[in-house]
């Protein structure tokens, strides 16, 4: 009996009746609440899976319900009688769903299967830091890479316990359908190949992804909202607070060095220089509390179940004082004069920024500008006939005087007229905005062009996380061109070797009396440096930031330069 209905095509359901050994997979049946004498009763045997490829919309193919098929792939598996860890459940579904779907479903192009989707081959597949862990699948007389595999929203199916929960689920769903029309329970997932990142696949604009699953957030649920499919750009909504916003600020505000604090900005690959169209500055902030906080949060929101430091920029505050703008840009990189180690190829085995997360942290007047602008895109919703053109714009802002701080036929002027007339996101204190420079996989999107407009009233604040589709510059096992030299691996060794730090007091300095203390960075504690106190020993990094502190105040700051393996520091 077909008792999808013919819903998902002509396919019926052919339950292999062959009794299953099923003796070397009893902790795997538990864990989806299978029982073998009663195999029937198991939500499985009444939902299907409708797998997806990475960012698409619509299935590439389903696989009917059947306890029975289920049983025989958890046999298949050398006898794992523990719970089986996320790289061991990724393979067996990957082995699960290629044997389900077959040759000519879900495979990368005609005639393929999800095994050539989910292994893009040497070439093509990016050295994760876990790439060591994954679970290759036995697939004919070879061996596959798996997929992972995501909820819409971005939750990785880590465990056969979350697989149960979401039959249950689709169960639930089915059975609470008033109308006959939407009827079978089916649990929907996307496969990412290997190596390659998750991404929300809207359908349509206002689309929304409810992420109860983000670790530490603020207490309301996060929400993820479309705001346009080309560029995909989305509003988090319940990301993050005042008070979050607020530390953020206060932090970049007080920081004195010249690395981290407020300074111009800059652009570019190595050496990165100033450049004439970016005129807002920005401060960094690495390693705060706050900044830490939510990195990690932007990292769970974006699907990577687990915090990557290697993968993303620090925290970037900017600060957009009056006039000052960033021109449209791309926020992947080119290398262009293709003279540096790294592999900025994303759509092959190198890695490139895939994601950036925008937090404002200022409400700006009506007018006072300071979106951030999509010039590919015009403004979702508006009719064609209705789009005015950069000329008439320009007429139209000159007229209304509102730009009249700007040089006439400035590169800035332009620019408002633009902003004034495509896709715009306004800032707003604690609006968070997601959008993706690449395609799942891995190609990037022209169409994610964008920049800061000029900001006519007021201040803007605000705070970019750049997220990296595989191991950033500069760390290890980052994607090469070529295999570094000897004085390269070292070079970038002594980048992230330990550096022990000695601070001690030489009593020489009056103002650093008995209540002298030692801090990492801000509000990290370490130990007391009075005129009579033993020196402070910590291990520490290359660019961590060490502040002697005075009844709460920073008198001294000092920069670990990683120049040797112990540093001594004396006040
Ligand atoms: O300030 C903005 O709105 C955009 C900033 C930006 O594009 C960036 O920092 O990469
Ligand atoms: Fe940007």
């Amino acid at each position: 009996k077909d008792i999808s209905g013919g819903y998902y095509g002509d396919r019926s359901i052919s339950l292999d009746e062959a009794p299953v050994d099923v003796s070397s997979c009893t902790r795997a049946l538990k864990d989806l609440s299978i029982h073998p004498e009663q195999s029937t009763e198991s939500v499985f045997s009444k939902v299907s899976f409708a797998l997806h490829r990475s960012g698409d919309t619509e299935a590439c193919g389903v696989a009917p319900p059947s306890v029975t098929a289920l049983q025989h792939a958890l046999a298949s598996l050398e006898s794992y009688d523990a719970v089986l860890n996320k790289y061991q459940v990724e393979s067996f579904l990957t082995g699960f769903f290629a044997d389900r779907l077959g040759t000519g479903k879900c495979g990368p192009e005609e005639g393929t299967s999800l095994f050539d989707y989910c292994d893009e081959g040497p070439a093509r597949t990016v050295i994760q830091p876990d790439h060591q862990k994954l679970v290759h699948v036995p697939h004919g007389d070879s061996m596959s890479l798996p997929c992972r595999f995501y909820t819409r929203e971005g939750r990785r199916i880590s465990s056969l316990e979350f697989l149960k929960e979401l039959a249950d689920l689709a169960v639930q769903e089915a059975s609470d359908c008033p109308d006959e029309t939407c009827g079978f329970a089916a649990i929907e997932l996307y496969a990412v190949p290997a190596g390659r990142m998750f991404m929300f696949a809207p359908s349509h604009v206002g689309e929304v992804f409810e992420l109860k699953h983000v670790k530490d957030s603020i207490g309301e649920v996060i929400t993820v909202e479309t705001l346009s499919l080309e560029p995909r750009v989305f509003d988090i909504h319940n990301f993050f607070t005042v008070e979050e916003a607020d530390q953020l600020l206060i932090k970049a505000l007080g920081e004195t060095s010249e690395t981290y604090g407020f300074h111009r900005s800059t652009t570019g690959t190595s050496g990165a220089s100033v450049f004439s169209k970016r005129t807002s500055e920005n401060a960094w902030d690495t390693h705060g509390v706050t900044a830490q906080k939510v990195k990690r949060r932007c990292f769970s929101l974006l699907g990577i179940d687990e915090y990557e430091e290697s993968m993303s920029d620090g925290l970037q505050i900017l600060r957009y004082n009056l006039t000052k703008a960033y021109t449209s840009h791309y926020d992947y990189l080119e290398d262009k004069a293709n003279k540096e180690l790294y592999d900025y190829d994303s759509s092959m085995k190198g890695g490139n920024r895939f994601a950036t997360i925008l937090l404002y942290f200022s409400d700006l007047p009506e007018d006072g500008g300071g979106e951030t602008v999509f010039p590919r895109a015009w403004p979702v919703g508006l009719p064609v006939e209705e789009r005015v053109q950069l000329p008439e714009a320009i007429k139209q802002l000159r007229a209304s005087g509102e730009a009249d701080l700007l040089t006439p036929g400035s590169w800035e002027e332009e620019m408002v007229a633009q902003c004034r007339t495509r896709l715009t996101v306004k800032p707003r204190k604690t609006r968070a905005v997601l959008f993706y420079s690449q395609y799942p996989n891995g190609t990037l999107d022209t169409f994610s062009y964008h920049g800061g407009c000029p900001v006519l009233k007021g201040t803007k604040f605000a705070a970019n996380l750049w997220t990296w589709s595989a191991i950033r510059p500069e760390f290890p096992g980052a994607p090469t061109k070529r295999e570094k030299t000897p004085e390269e691996i070292e070079e970038e060794a002594a980048a992230t070797r330990q550096v022990h730090a000695t601070f001690r007091n030489s009593g020489k300095d009056p103002r650093f009396d008995a209540s002298t203390q030692v801090y990492y960075e801000d509000l990290t504690f370490f130990g007391n440096l009075g005129p009579n106190d033993p020196p402070v020993g910590v291990n520490t990094f290359k660019t961590h930031k060490w502040n002697i502190k005075v009844n709460g105040k920073t008198l001294k700051s000092f920069v670990i330069t990683g120049a040797n393996e112990k540093e001594v520091f004396v006040i």
